[in-house]
């Protein structure tokens, strides 16, 4: 499918082999963390994510060996309108270990996945069907 980009530095989006689900991210400015810091890295991207799906924002699996962030909202969501010329994708980090971090301006930072999505209509009712299933370990 076709998707509308705006990025700074003519940063080019792919997919970097031809299994891969994810496409990186850039970081668009260096930027340090102390320890324990949280800051938002920057891509510099602004991304139209098509009708009927939305877009996941997910960390490699390699940034916290390189550099020992973590991203604080686990999975982010970048909702279908957010695509304004301002509307940059942003990566919420956090380093969760005692030394300064530093990441250079275009470092592969996180990635990005399509996933389908449905929108619910919700329904107010007085009773659900089924019976009570328990969870948080109820199963043992
Ligand atoms: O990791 C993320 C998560 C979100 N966003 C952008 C895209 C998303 O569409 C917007 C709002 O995100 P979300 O709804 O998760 O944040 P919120 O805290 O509920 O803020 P808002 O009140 O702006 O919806 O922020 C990012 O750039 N990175």
């Amino acid at each position: 499918m076709k998707v509308n980009i705006k990025t700074v530095n003519s940063q080019v989006l792919e997919y970097k082999t031809k299994g891969a689900v994810g496409f990186d991210f850039y970081s668009s400015e260096d930027i340090s963390f102390e320890a324990k810091e949280f800051k938002l890295i920057e891509t510099g991207t602004v991304i139209q994510t098509p009708k009927g799906y939305m877009l996941q924002l997910q960390p490699r699996s390699s940034t916290f060996k390189k550099f020992g962030l973590m991203q604080v909202n686990s999975v982010g969501i970048i909702d279908q309108d957010y695509c304004g010329d301002e509307d940059t994708i942003k990566f919420p980090y956090i380093n969760i270990t005692e030394k300064k971090q530093f990441v250079p301006k275009g470092t592969r930072i996180g990635q990005g996945v399509f996933v389908k999505i449905e929108k619910a209509e919700f329904v107010i009712v007085d009773k659900m069907n089924g019976e009570n299933r328990g969870g948080f370990g109820s199963t043992g």
